[in-house]
């Protein structure tokens, strides 16, 4: 039996289901695909329900080969075509994920660079201004206590000349590492410039501070710095100062050193803060 032409299964509409499938699933659904269109019409020429238009069946599934090689090979180069596409978009995606990653990385060390000393690790003075300016607002809005305290090397000058450079940046380096670990995660410690340091204090008032200031001296004046052979005892003077009421950093600053500047005045390795 030959359906009529306009119901049977005409061949070119096929090929936009096929597509379909390409698309949606690349060489799977062209294969996938073809498989359907070739059984179904095999079976449909089988029982006699030539959708082909032909009576003879051996003609019929010789079209039928036919049919199916001419549209296989244009929807297999099209199933191809996207499953390269869409491993080049995953490679793509890999390069933009690990540029990313780096570029994140990057970041973070650039951010790190920007707000630490380079030789000790501390945070540098730009980040400590930062900071301690941020600290003061707060401190004096909640009226909270909050120190700062400069502290400087004593005989640095000596050290580097006397032991050479190598020695004075090991002293800079032990030391700020000492003094690190024994201040709280809410301290924050760094480098001024040259060999002066400063420490601010939240939540601290000035006898604590003056305490906490005495404690790194200790441990610093009984901690020898060693740099291959040698070993040298090294100790630091500092000044500290309590914020006041309406005061800002700068005006802090110089009260805490004329603390450091009378310590120095008044024998080195020790810890005072303004008379006023
Ligand atoms: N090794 C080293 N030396 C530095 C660095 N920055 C500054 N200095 C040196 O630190 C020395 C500071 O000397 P001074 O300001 O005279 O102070 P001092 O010798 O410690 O004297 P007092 O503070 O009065 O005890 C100078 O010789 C600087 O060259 C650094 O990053 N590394």
């Amino acid at each position: 039996m030959t359906l009529p032409r306009l119901f049977i299964l005409q061949e070119y509409l096929v090929l936009p289901l096929l597509a379909w499938m390409a698309l949606k699933s690349k060489m799977a659904g062209v294969a996938l695909g073809m498989t359907i269109v070739g059984i179904t019409t095999a079976i449909m020429i089988h029982y006699g329900l030539n959708p082909l238009g032909m009576l003879q069946a051996n003609l019929a599934l010789t079209t039928l080969g036919a049919y199916i090689l001419c549209v296989s090979i244009p929807m297999l180069v099209l199933g191809t075509a996207l499953d390269q596409l869409d491993e080049q978009n995953a490679h793509l995606e890999q390069i933009v994920s690990a540029r990313t990653t780096a570029l994140v990385e990057a970041n973070a060390e650039l951010q790190a660079l920007a707000h630490h000393d380079p030789l000790t690790g501390a945070a540098n003075r730009r980040y400590f201004i930062e900071e301690t300016e941020k600290n003061i607002l707060r401190a004096q809005r909640y009226e909270e206590p909050l120190c700062i305290c400069i502290l400087d090397i004593d005989h640095f000058k000596a050290i580097n000349d006397q032991y050479g450079h190598g020695m004075g940046d090991q002293v800079l380096k032990q030391l700020a590492t000492l003094c690190q670990s024994l201040l709280r995660e809410s301290d924050l410690f760094a480098r001024w410039g040259g060999e002066e340091f400063v420490i601010l204090l939240p939540g601290v008032d000035i006898h604590e501070a003056l305490q906490v200031a005495d404690k790194l001296r200790m441990a610093v004046a009984s901690s020898p710095i060693r740099f291959g052979q040698l070993q040298i005892a090294v100790s630091f003077s500092a000044g500290v100062a309590q914020c006041r009421a309406n005061e800002d950093l700068d005006s802090m600053l110089s009260r805490a050193d004329q603390g450091l500047y009378r310590a120095k005045a008044s024998g080195r390795n020790r810890v005072l803060h303004t008379a006023d």
